[in-house]
């Protein structure tokens, strides 16, 4: 049991979630779905819903995690016959795993197939049908490629915009985009909503300007003035308990916080928040590994992105009975998921979270606090059919004195190439102008427009080059990415770079285990490449196919073997773009040299070199090191492009291979120029 924390004590630190009050509290809950919908707090305020989405362009709505907004809400409109004639009703969600997951809760509700009057769509999987479909739930960022075919998303008749406090970037563009649209379609109703969104300002935003009122502009219609609604009553209560001294730890602290749960409380399932793979790989381990009476009855399992779908899927599956299902997650759970097993929540506090500087063009993915909106947003996937509990591992006074009350909009601390690309093969040219819910620094916009140029995927007009520019747009992945495949394309080693391509897209293929280093680097040795990391997933890859895909295998070799399935299964994804896209398959064999320049063409940017013991940019000359995680540590080759930064202690370059300099040249004459053996940029 954790030193930090006492449950079970006399005196635990049991606190009342912030609101206090609770409206619906049960212990048996009705068996009678209708009797369930009718219980939820939304319930109550159908028809001032109804009214208010009949009268007003946009609606902001704001209720407590579990009130019913996500599954109600598009059923009393179908149910008002705004999905009759045709019309769709679309939902957004910020992640895949809500998408199917309300989808299905919802055809359940109206007693339908899964992708007949209910469907989905998420990014390479549509189960909707044309002319049945009448409530849709999609990702955001699906939302968006569809506007890609159809500009003013005609089929729709209101868009739902929900947990729209997570400010992705895919949110905060497609807030953007449907502000525009409703200029053109004034029947277009909008809905956004949130358990913790800030409604003034969301308000503010989609009130009309006053130039716009002026001139008379959309005279018919919905009064464009927002409407605010805020849904009284919570769904079952939820305790949350805080640790009376910080953690030092908070790794050992949610393992040892899971065990007391599981030693002193009742059934019920337990998720936890951590902040990435390889933490939640560690608990996972150190749970599995504690074969004592204290973990006996526990199925763990872990929930990240790098995961295959299969995988990911499993938290959907029933608890064996006499078993307590333990789920381990990045905040990929935090928002709109119910699990219906899920009683206890364990919450770190952390997340990962990207920092972009525009100035030194780095993104580092740095563990930081979570926010408040947030730490409620994981409380919340507590009493959903049941009341629950939730254990922070940090203080009350962490809480309330460093917590912010919202995080930064992903737009404000993130490289920008990715969405302007979005906006301008949607034929926004002007990026500057665009309305955005919060503004990114013009510094990022200008360094975005920048790298963008030099990958040749804008011109000297700000447009999309043809065919680069838009092939690039096409490919849901980073512009460096993506211009690696299109070079890889053309230097006849498609086949490679795509497979590195899958790799790149998560966050480790290997094992690692606390304590066994010496064995996982002697692993490693057994496929490290002189060239550096790509080429040494080319040779994990290789190895693993031929291996038929065996889980011993990667088990021997210290390879993460649900990572190599996510690897395979993203693979095929890109592979099936690039068809669309002309490019087949071509390998260059053992020709890495071919390989490593199309892998240039794409990270130019990113070009280091040795000097005087240490590495700096070229571009920047920003002192770097090579991550420990590298076949590449210790060998500091002169010249090297990497793949990502992370900051701890200082910056480490993770995912690193030795160039020639004279490619740099070649992949970005605009930006390097060699002067005899002297390199610079410009
Ligand atoms: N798959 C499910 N199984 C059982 N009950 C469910 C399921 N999905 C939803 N519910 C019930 O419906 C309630 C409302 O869920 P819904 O997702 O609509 O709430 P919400 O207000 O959108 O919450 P959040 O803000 O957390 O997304 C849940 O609290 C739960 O009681």
């Amino acid at each position: 049991m954790s030193r930090f924390w006492k449950p079970g004590t006399e005196r635990p630190q049991l606190v009342d979630d912030e609101e206090g009050g609770v409206i619906f509290v049960s212990s048996t809950p009705s068996h009678s779905i209708e009797k369930q919908r009718q219980r939820l707090p939304v319930y109550k305020y159908r028809t001032h819903i109804l009214y208010l989405v009949e009268n007003h362009a946009a609606t902001i709505i704001v209720g407590e995690t579990g009130s019913g907004k996500t599954t109600q809400i598009p059923q009393f409109l179908n149910e008002a016959g705004w999905a009759e004639g045709g019309r769709v009703i679309a939902c957004t969600q910020p992640r895949r795993l809500s998408v199917q997951s309300v989808a299905a809760r919802v055809a359940e509700e109206m007693g339908v197939t899964l992708g007949d009057e209910v469907g989905y769509t998420i990014r390479f999987e549509d189960l909707t049908k044309p002319g049945v479909t009448r409530i849709k739930f999609l990702t955001d960022g699906v939302l968006l490629r569809e506007m890609m075919e159809d500009p003013l998303l005609t089929k729709y008749s209101v868009i739902m915009v929900d947990e729209a406090h997570e400010r992705s970037l895919s949110t905060d563009i497609l807030l953007g985009l449907l502000k525009k649209i409703q200029c053109r379609r004034p029947e277009l109703r909008l809905i956004i909503s949130s358990a913790t969104i800030e409604a003034k300002s969301m308000s503010a935003f989609f009130r009309p300007s006053k130039r716009r009122e002026e001139k008379g502009a959309d005279k018919l219609g919905p009064t464009k003035e927002p409407a605010i609604l805020s849904v009284e009553g919570k769904g079952f209560t939820v305790q949350t308990h805080y640790l009376e001294e910080p953690a030092s730890d908070y790794l050992r602290t949610a393992v040892s916080t899971i065990l007391a749960i599981h030693d002193q409380e009742p059934p019920g399932d337990v998720l936890v928040f951590l902040t990435g793979q390889d933490d939640i790989d560690a608990a996972v381990q150190l749970l599995t590994e504690d074969n004592t009476r204290r973990s006996s009855g526990l199925l763990v399992l872990p929930l990240y992105s790098g995961l295959s779908r299969a995988d990911q899927e499993l938290i959907f599956s029933p608890t064996p009975r006499s078993k307590r299902k333990v789920i381990i997650s990045t905040n990929i759970a935090e928002t709109s998921l119910t699990l219906e097993g899920v009683v206890y929540v364990v919450d770190s506090g952390f997340s990962k979270q990207r920092f972009y500087n525009p100035i030194s063009d780095i993104e580092n993915l740095v563990v930081a606090p979570i926010s408040k909106a947030s730490a409620r947003q994981r409380a919340g996937r507590a009493g959903r059919v049941r009341p629950g509990k939730c254990y922070r591992l940090y203080t009350e006074e962490f809480f309330n004195k460093e917590m912010s009350a919202h995080g930064i909009p992903e737009m404000q601390r993130s490289n920008l190439a990715s969405s302007i690309i979005q906006l301008k093969a949607l034929g926004i040219d002007n990026i500057l102008g665009f309305d955005w819910p919060a503004p990114p620094a013009p510094e990022a916009m200008v360094r975005a427009l920048e790298i963008l140029y030099l990958l040749g995927v804008i011109d000297d007009d700000a447009k999309l080059t043809s065919p680069v520019g838009f092939q690039v747009a096409e490919i849901p992945l980073d512009a460096t990415v993506s211009k690696m495949i299109l070079s890889g394309h053309l230097l006849g080693c498609s086949e490679e770079v795509i497979t590195v391509a899958a790799i790149l897209s998560i966050q480790s293929i290997w094992v690692s285990v606390r304590g066994s280093q010496k064995e996982l680097d002697e692993a490693k040795l057994r496929f490290a490449a002189a060239e550096g990391d790509h080429v040494t997933y080319l040779n994990v890859y290789k190895a693993y196919l031929q291996s038929g895909k065996s889980p011993q295998w990667c088990h021997k070799n210290f390879i993460n073997y649900q990572a190599m399935k996510k690897v395979v299964e993203t693979r095929g994804q890109l592979t099936r773009i690039a068809h669309r896209l002309g490019i087949a398959l071509k390998s260059c064999e053992k020709d890495t040299e071919v390989f490593r320049k199309a892998v240039t063409a794409g990270f130019f940017t990113n070009a280091c070199r040795l000097e005087g013991g240490v590495y700096k940019t070229v571009r920047n000359s920003q002192e770097v090191h090579i991550h420990p995680s590298s076949v590449l540590f210790r060998v500091n080759p002169k010249w090297v492009v990497y793949h990502s930064l992370v900051l701890t202690d200082r910056h480490y370059m993770r995912n690193v291979m030795t160039i020639e300099p004279s490619w740099l040249t070649e992949a970005a004459p605009n930006l390097y120029q060699q002067k005899s053996s002297n390199f610079d940029a410009r």
